[in-house]
C-alpha cells in the first residue's frame, strides 16, 4: 500500500501532535475550517491521489478550477507545515499533513477518531483540467457511483463519504435552482413541502448566490447521522445529496445508519473512519515521481 500507521513515530514523533494543535488552534477562531479541510483532503484524492496536488498555487493549478474556488483552510496546512520544518525538516509531507488535518477536524466537530497510516509523498504536478472527474451536484447515482468506482470506492463508501456534509455549508448557487419554477417544471418534487418555503426564505430567487446555507440542517457543526434523516425527511440541500435516497440502491445504505428494523444497523461515525482510510490511499505516490515539498503550496 505505501503507507503506515505510525510511519513517523521514529523520524518525526510529533508530527501527528503538531498537525493536531495547530488545526485545533485555527478552529477555535473559525470552525469553517474543519468542513473546509475534510472537503480538500476529498479533492486532493480524487485528483492524481493523496498527493497535495490541490495545494500548488500558480496560474491553472487546480486550486484555481471551479470546483475548488470555494475550498478553504490553505493557511492550515501552510502553518502545521511551518511548524513540522522547524521540529523535523525534509520528513513529513503536505499530503499527509492534510489527511491528518482532516481527521483532526472530524473529531474536532464530535466525530469519532481513527488512525490515519502515513507516508504520502508529495506530487509534482497540478493542473485544473484534471478536476473534471470530480462528482458534480447534478451527478445521477450512476454517475457518482461511477466515479467513487474509478477510485477503488463502492456504493456504501460513496453514502458514508458524501455523509462528511454533515458539516460545513453550500453557497444558494449550488442548489437555488431547485427551489423554483425556473424550467416550467416547478420546483424539485423531492423537497419536502414544509422544507421548501424555509430554503426559498434563505435563497431567494434573485438573491445573493453567494450566501452561505448548511448542508445538514440543525446540525451543520455536529458530526452526526442527522445528514441522514434529512434526506430521509426530504431535507437534502444539494441535487446529488437528495438522490442518495431518491435511488434505492444507496436508499437502503441511508436506512441502515439511521437504524430502521429489519436491516443490519451501520454507526456511521465508524464507517466514516474505514471509508477515510481507504480514501485517503487513493493512489499514494512512493517513487521518484515525488518529493517532500519545503512549501506546501510550490514543488521544490
Ligand atoms: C458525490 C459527491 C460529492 C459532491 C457532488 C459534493 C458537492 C459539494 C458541493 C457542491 C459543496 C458546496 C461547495 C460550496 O458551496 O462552496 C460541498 C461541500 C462540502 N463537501 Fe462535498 N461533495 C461530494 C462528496 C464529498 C465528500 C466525499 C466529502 C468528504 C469526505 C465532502 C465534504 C464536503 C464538506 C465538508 C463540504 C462543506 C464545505 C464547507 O463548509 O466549506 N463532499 N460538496
Ligand atoms: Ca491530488
Ligand atoms: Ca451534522
Amino acid at each position: 500500500q505505501g503507507t503506515r500507521v505510525g510511519f513517523y513515530s521514529r523520524t518525526c514523533p510529533r508530527a501527528e501532535s503538531i498537525v493536531s494543535s495547530t488545526v485545533a488552534t485555527h478552529f477555535k477562531s473559525n470552525p469553517a475550517i474543519a468542513p473546509g479541510l475534510l472537503r480538500m483532503h476529498f479533492h486532493d484524492c480524487f485528483v492524481r491521489g493523496c498527493d497535495a496536488s490541490i495545494l500548488i498555487n500558480g496560474s491553472n493549478t487546480e486550486k484555481t478550477a471551479l470546483p475548488n474556488l470555494g475550498l478553504k483552510g490553505y493557511e492550515v496546512i501552510d502553518d502545521a507545515k511551518t511548524q513540522l520544518e522547524a521540529a523535523c525538516p525534509g520528513f513529513v509531507s503536505c499530503a499527509d499533513i492534510l489527511a491528518l488535518a482532516a481527521r483532526d477536524s472530524v473529531v474536532l466537530t464530535g466525530g469519532r477518531s481513527w488512525q490515519v497510516p502515513t507516508g504520502r509523498r508529495d506530487g509534482r504536478v497540478s493542473s485544473a483540467s484534471d478536476t473534471a472527474n470530480l462528482p458534480g451536484f447534478t451527478d445521477s447515482i450512476d454517475a457518482q457511483k461511477q466515479k467513487f468506482a474509478a477510485k477503488g470506492l463502492n456504493a456504501q463508501d460513496l453514502v458514508t463519504l458524501v455523509g462528511g456534509h454533515t458539516i460545513g455549508t453550500t453557497a444558494c448557487q449550488f442548489f437555488n435552482y431547485r427551489l423554483y419554477n425556473t424550467t416550467g417544471n416547478g420546483s424539485d418534487p423531492t423537497i419536502s413541502a414544509l422544507f421548501l418555503p424555509q430554503l426559498q426564505a434563505l435563497c431567494p430567487q434573485n438573491g445573493d448566490r453567494t450566501k452561505r446555507v448548511a448542508l445538514d440542517t440543525d446540525s451543520e457543526n455536529k458530526f452526526d447521522a442527522s445528514f441522514f434523516s434529512n434526506l430521509r425527511n426530504g431535507r437534502g440541500i444539494l441535487e446529488s445529496d437528495q438522490k442518495l435516497w431518491t435511488d434505492t440502491s444507496t436508499r437502503t445504505f441511508v436506512q441502515r445508519f439511521l437504524g430502521v428494523r429489519g436491516l443490519a444497523a451501520l454507526n456511521f461515525n465508524v464507517e466514516f473512519g474505514k471509508s477515510m482510510v481507504k480514501m485517503s490511499n487513493i493512489g499514494v505516490k512512493t517513487g521518484s515521481d515525488s518529493e517532500i515539498r519545503k512549501i506546501c503550496s510550490a514543488i521544490n
